[in-house]
């Protein structure tokens, strides 16, 4: 069934492509509170459907109280439905956001080529694209995306001058949440939204983002959230899975994985401020760990363990946030053991049933066929006899062996 997005007068509009946790509880909800009229692009049709029969959902702030911020009005287009996206190029649009997941994310270049070709056939100005994924340059991957779905170099001339794309760091946990109402979405209090100030272009209508900090330091910020949260959520993953802990919350009340997560994290820490000093002086960085290791022990969200530790191989490539300490680390010849463990218990990452991972299975299935020292000198990239390959695979061992 076709669904067209409404365009509501004096208010620019905002596409967010995914309607998920981060698009409705975080983004969606940031640029609908900044007085966009924010159009959901999703492939569910059940999602797309209720957001337009409601026109709007509550966000419910997990922090003890009930505090309810209900986002709209809001509407959605299905994200393949090429008409109505093209409808809503044609409107007073100025920024473009997605959070879909990084695999899914190249999928996205075909709709937002569609609607780079529609304003430049319209004669119209510039908008943003600010790609909001746990992924090092997400924003850049999509731009290469679009750029191969473009038919000629007029349409890239036109994509260069008039489309800005800025990276983004995306900082706010949003685990499943479950209500009466399928668009309510339970988010913990915390937020931060940092993207780079360098590649936004002045668009009209030019709208201040209240929650969109902007800022020319982007690399800094990217790497201080992907290698202090998401290291230490990945490692409490997998670590509280080997446990048998089925919340996050589980696992870092268990003092033994809570200390290694925070050693894991002092490494990476000082490699971090090593890196960007003085960006990070380290009595603000040790305030940074210890209030991620709170925002974790939250007892009023439900995070499962298989949630945060989904798509272990993405977790493990290379600049990810496992991998991308060890090597900061390793660059500076600085202590990484305890992150080298969080390597081997992502490897051991298998969960089965209704959390089964289909990345996870292949990890596991490899390291079957292909032996374990085969597996980590592929994904590290390091030679067998590398001490740091040795180190995994010896915690490798231990972790198989004790759990
Ligand atoms: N949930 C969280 O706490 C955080 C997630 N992130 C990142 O945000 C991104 C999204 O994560 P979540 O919201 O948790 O996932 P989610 O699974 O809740 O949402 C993803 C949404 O994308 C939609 N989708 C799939 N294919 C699509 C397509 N072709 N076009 C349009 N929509 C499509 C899905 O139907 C779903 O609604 C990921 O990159 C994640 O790493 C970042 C920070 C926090
Ligand atoms: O969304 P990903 O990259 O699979 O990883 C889960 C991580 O992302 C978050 O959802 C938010 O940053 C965290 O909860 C967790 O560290």
């Amino acid at each position: 069934m076709p669904f067209e997005a409404v365009s509501l007068p004096g208010k620019p509009t905002a596409i967010q492509f995914g309607a998920g946790n981060i698009g409705r509880g975080f983004i969606g909800a940031v640029l609908s509170q900044a007085g966009f009229h924010v159009v959901f692009a999703d492939v569910q049709e059940k999602i797309v459907q209720s957001l337009n029969e409601n026109g709007h959902y509550d966000v419910h702030i997990l922090n003890g109280e009930t505090q309810i911020e209900t986002i709209g009005p809001v509407s959605a287009v299905m994200s393949t439905d090429l008409v109505a996206i093209e409808n809503i190029a044609r409107e007073p649009l100025s920024i473009i956001t997605t959070a879909v997941g990084p695999n899914i994310l190249p999928r996205l270049a075909k709709p937002i080529a569609q609607i780079i070709r529609t304003r430049m056939e319209e004669g119209m100005g510039p908008i943003n694209i600010v790609a909001c994924e746990n992924l090092q340059n997400a924003t850049d991957k999509l731009r290469e995306a679009i750029e191969n779905e473009l038919s000629d170099e007029k349409e890239r001339l036109y994509m260069q001058d008039n489309i800005g794309f800025a990276i983004c760091s995306v900082d706010r946990i949003v685990p499943p949440f479950s209500s009466e109402n399928i668009l309510d979405v339970g988010v913990e209090p915390f937020f931060e939204w940092t993207v780079d100030s360098n590649s936004l272009k002045k668009t009209d209508p030019d709208v201040v983002i209240d929650g969109m900090h902007a800022t020319n330091n982007l690399d800094a910020y990217v790497q201080r959230k992907l290698f202090t949260l998401n290291t230490g959520h990945a490692i409490t993953a997998y670590l509280g899975f080997l446990k048998k802990k089925a919340t996050i919350l589980d696992a870092i009340s268990d003092g033994s994985i809570r200390d290694t997560v925070s050693q894991a994290l002092h490494e990476s820490g000082t490699a971090l401020i090593a890196k960007h000093h003085p960006f990070f002086s380290h009595e603000e960085h040790e305030e940074y760990i210890n209030k991620t290791l709170k925002r974790f022990s939250n007892h009023n969200l439900r995070d499962e363990v298989s949630r945060v530790g989904r798509e272990p191989l993405r977790k493990l490539r290379k600049g990810d946030r496992l991998l991308g300490p060890v090597e900061m680390c390793r660059e500076r010849n600085l202590e990484h053991d305890t992150l080298l463990l969080g390597v081997a218990a992502a490897l051991l990452f298998y969960p089965t049933g209704i959390h089964e991972d289909k990345e996870a299975n292949e990890i596991h299935d490899r390291i079957q066929q292909e032996g374990i020292e085969e597996v980590v000198s592929d994904l590290t990239g390091w030679s067998k006899d590398d001490v740091d390959s040795q180190k995994i695979i010896q915690e490798y061992s231990r972790l198989k062996s004790e759990y």
